[in-house]
């Protein structure tokens, strides 16, 4: 058969490979569901899951109000001109209930306080001059000037929040606008992460020759965290089945995802499936058509998912991004389909083998026409973290494209939403 001349996509299936996809939906189909939820302060929320959807209580703003400090007044719905001298009669601060204003009055009032009945209009103050008990208006004021009416933002009932939603700064300042002192989240998913090889030495210990610093476990952790799951070390193991299924079983009594890196590959020293089997657990070894990030193995063990991330650090950073947010998605009951990434185009050309769909370092740059493009780093070693490093995101590259030329629209994951 001749390799060369097939499609990519073809030449993928042939070597036995599987889409992205398919590989986030078999890693998926291991996790549970049906996350216990809980009820916490609001200060203490941001980075948790909303449990329930949130619809709103009340209109917002409750009541109409001035956007500025000045005078509220009526108009009548015509301008009022420019030279119009109106008596200030009355005082509204902020939090206090207005008092009525009638035609050729206008009420001293600041920036939030309750507009006063029969007011229409608001002028700052430094549009007026005042008179004693008197403002003249230096320049035409508009009905419905510098108000802000009842309900603009939201209205009773409309839908705020769905459940699912990852709650931040700024959903925790909606939720508390409409009175709620606690709020409805579920509970952390506990990730478990385990590295292996006996060539890892931890950070913090001399290095002997043959040896490299385990960097992927800390990696894994935070990037687990940055998911929102609460990570549990489950340390390092040699490469040795046994000790692997038996340090996978301590994890899997407490976590609902235990993570490993390394020995996912094929040879006799990887032990990944093996483990996972003698942990009583079953499951599936993947070779995805990911660059990097070929091989995976994904199963279940007791009630904790279970995902062999490989060994390469930016196939397990890769991996991680695809199978763990796919597997999370379904512990929390809540799927979301792969990112997708924003449209860039490429800056510099770059030449690669096809066959799997790439996510490459790249950094944004200045284009000669003063756009913003991409330039792909690290020419495609999936253990160089250098290139991670100094890119801004990942691009990319579908499967079946070899050269991307200059000016090639690419799909870029910026590392701020996702690492
Ligand atoms: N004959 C084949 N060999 C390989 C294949 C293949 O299809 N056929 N696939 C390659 C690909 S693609 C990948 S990715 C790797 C996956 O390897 P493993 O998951 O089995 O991982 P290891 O062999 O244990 O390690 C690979 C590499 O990563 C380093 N490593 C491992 N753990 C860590 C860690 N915690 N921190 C830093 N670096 C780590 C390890 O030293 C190796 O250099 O397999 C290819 N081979
Ligand atoms: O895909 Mo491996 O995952 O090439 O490094």
């Amino acid at each position: 058969m001749n390799f060369q001349a097939m499609p990519p996509e073809v030449l993928a299936q042939e070597r036995g490979l599987i889409g992205i996809d398919e590989a986030r939906e078999r890693a998926a189909s291991y996790a549970g569901s049906g996350l216990a939820t809980e009820v916490a302060p609001l200060v203490c929320a941001a980075g948790r899951v909303l449990a329930a959807d949130l619809r709103a209580r009340h209109a917002q703003p409750p009541f109409d109000n001035s956007a500025m400090d000045g005078y509220a007044a009526f108009t009548n719905g015509e301008p009022l001109e420019a030279g119009s001298r109106l008596q200030v009669t009355s005082r509204t601060p902020a939090g206090s209930v207005a008092t009525p204003i009638s035609p050729g009055t206008c009420a001293r009032i600041f920036t939030g306080a309750s507009l006063p009945a029969g007011a229409d209009a608001v002028v700052m103050q430094e549009h007026v001059l005042r008179d004693g008990d008197h403002i003249v208006l230096r320049r035409a004021l508009m009905p419905g000037d510098n108000i802000r009416r009842q309900g603009e933002d939201i209205q009773p009932g409309e839908l705020l929040l769905s459940a699912g939603q990852r709650l931040d700064a700024r959903h925790v300042a909606l939720i508390a606008s409409q009175g709620h002192a606690l709020v409805r989240i579920q509970q952390r998913i506990r990730v478990g992460v385990i590295s292996t090889g006996r060539e890892l030495v931890q950070p913090g210990r001399e290095l002997e020759a043959a040896q490299i610093y385990d960097s992927n476990r800390p990696m894994l952790a935070t990037l687990a965290a940055h998911a929102g799951a609460e990570v549990v070390d489950g340390g390092w193991v040699d490469d040795e089945a046994d000790a692997l299924a038996a340090r996978m079983q301590d994890l899997a009594a407490t976590c609902q995802l235990v993570v490993t890196t390394g020995g996912a590959s094929v040879s006799e020293e990887d032990h990944s499936f093996a483990a996972l089997k003698r942990a009583g657990g079953h499951g599936e070894v993947l070779r995805i058509a990911l660059k990097p990030g070929k091989p995976a193995v994904v199963g279940r063990m007791g009630e904790a998912a279970y995902l062999g991330l490989p060994g390469n650090p930016v196939a397990a950073l890769v991996s991680w991004l695809m199978l763990g947010s796919a597997v999370l998605g379904r512990l929390r009951g809540f799927d979301f389909e792969r990112p997708r990434g924003e449209p860039l185009t490429c800056a510099v050309a770059h030449q690669r083998r096809p066959g799997r769909t790439e996510f490459a370092p790249a950094r944004v740059v200045t284009r000669p026409d003063g756009g913003k493009g991409l330039e792909i780093l690290g020419r495609g070693g999936s253990a160089r973290l250098m290139p991670l490093v100094l890119a801004d995101g990942l691009a990319e590259i579908p499967a079946a494209v070899a050269h991307v030329p200059a000016g090639m629209e690419l799909a870029f994951h910026r590392f701020g939403g996702c690492a």
